[in-house]
C-alpha cells in the first residue's frame, strides 16, 4: 500500500481557527509544502528542521494510530501540513475515514487540486496574503472554487485569510470581492511564532485581534465575514501538538 508521508498524529484537541473553530478533532498533519511562506507556523514540515520526525505510513497505519490516540472519543479528522493536497494518495485515508463515519476537515492553501478534494466535509482554503512573500495563483484558486461548487454535496468550504499587515488587509479585501459567496473569514497573524512566555504572547494576540476587529466593523466593503483569532495558540501558546 502507498505510503503517507505524516509528520505528526495528536488529539483530541479543538478546532482553534476558522469555520469550525471550536470542534473537537484529531489532526494529522502531513510533510512537505508547495510554499515557504516567512510566518509560517508550522514550517518545520518544509524547512528541514522537522525531517527526523518523518514516518511514512499507510493509511491503515495512520487510522490505528489516530484510534490509539483518540479511542472512540472522536468523530472528526483534521489534516493540515504542509500542504496536505500534494499528496495524490490521501485518498486512502479520506476512504478508510469516511467508512468509519468519520467527518473530515481539510487545511490548504489553494495552489493544488486533488479529486479526493470532493470528498471533504469541511475544506478551509488560505490563500496567502503578500506578508508571506508567496504568490496566489488565481487561475488555480478559481479552479478549484468553480469545481467544489459545480458539484452538488454537503461539502461546506470557506476561505480563511491571515493578516499581518495594510497591505494584506486590502489583498483580503480583493478575494472577497473575486469569491463573495464562499464564507469569508479573517484571521489574526501570529508573528511571535518562538514567545514561550504565553501571557506576553496572548495579551499580544488579543490586542492584534481586537485592532482587526475595529477595523472590519468600520468597513462598509466587508459585512458578510468573520474575525477570529487562533484560539489554540490563546490556550496553548506556541505549542506544538495541540
Ligand atoms: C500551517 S497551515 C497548513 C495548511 C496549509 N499549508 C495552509 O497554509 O493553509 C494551517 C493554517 O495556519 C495558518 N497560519 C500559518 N502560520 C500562521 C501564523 N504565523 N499566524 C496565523 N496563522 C498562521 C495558515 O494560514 C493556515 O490557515
Ligand atoms: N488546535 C489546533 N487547531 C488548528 N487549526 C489549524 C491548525 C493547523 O496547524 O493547521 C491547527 C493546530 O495545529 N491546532
Ligand atoms: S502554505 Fe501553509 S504550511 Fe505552507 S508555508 Fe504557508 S502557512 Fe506554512
Ligand atoms: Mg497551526
Amino acid at each position: 500500500m502507498s505510503k503517507i508521508p505524516v509528520m505528526e498524529i495528536f488529539g483530541p484537541t479543538i478546532q482553534g481557527e476558522g469555520m469550525v473553530v471550536g470542534q473537537k478533532t484529531m489532526f494529522v498533519r502531513t510533510a512537505g509544502c508547495d510554499y515557504s511562506c516567512s510566518w509560517c507556523d508550522s514550517a518545520f514540515t518544509w524547512d528541514g528542521s522537522g525531517k527526523h520526525l518523518i514516518s511514512q505510513l499507510t493509511a491503515e497505519e495512520i487510522w490505528a494510530e489516530l484510534k490509539r490516540l483518540g479511542g472512540n472519543g472522536f468523530s472528526f479528522v483534521t489534516i493540515s501540513g504542509g500542504n496536505p493536497v500534494l499528496l495524490r494518495n490521501l485518498e486512502g485515508l479520506v476512504n478508510r475515514l469516511k467508512e468509519n463515519n468519520i467527518k473530515i476537515g481539510v487545511e490548504t492553501q489553494g495552489s493544488k487540486w486533488q479529486e479526493w478534494l470532493y470528498e471533504v466535509d469541511e475544506l478551509t482554503i488560505s490563500p496567502k496574503p503578500p506578508s508571506s512573500g508567496m504568490v496566489t495563483n488565481y487561475s488555480m484558486l478559481t479552479e478549484i472554487i468553480e469545481k467544489l461548487n459545480s458539484k452538488n454535496s454537503n461539502q461546506n468550504i470557506s476561505l480563511k485569510i491571515v493578516i499581518f499587515s495594510e497591505v494584506d488587509y486590502a489583498y483580503a479585501k480583493d478575494i472577497h470581492l473575486r469569491y463573495p459567496e464562499i464564507p469569508f473569514y479573517l484571521q489574526v497573524g501570529n508573528d511571535d511564532i518562538s514567545e514561550s512566555d504565553n501571557e506576553k504572547l496572548v495579551s499580544r494576540l488579543l490586542e492584534k485581534y481586537e485592532v482587526l476587529v475595529d477595523k472590519v466593523v468600520a468597513d462598509e466593503e466587508l459585512r458578510n465575514v468573520r474575525v477570529l483569532p487562533q484560539l489554540h495558540t490563546l490556550i496553548w501558546g506556541n505549542k506544538r501538538g495541540v
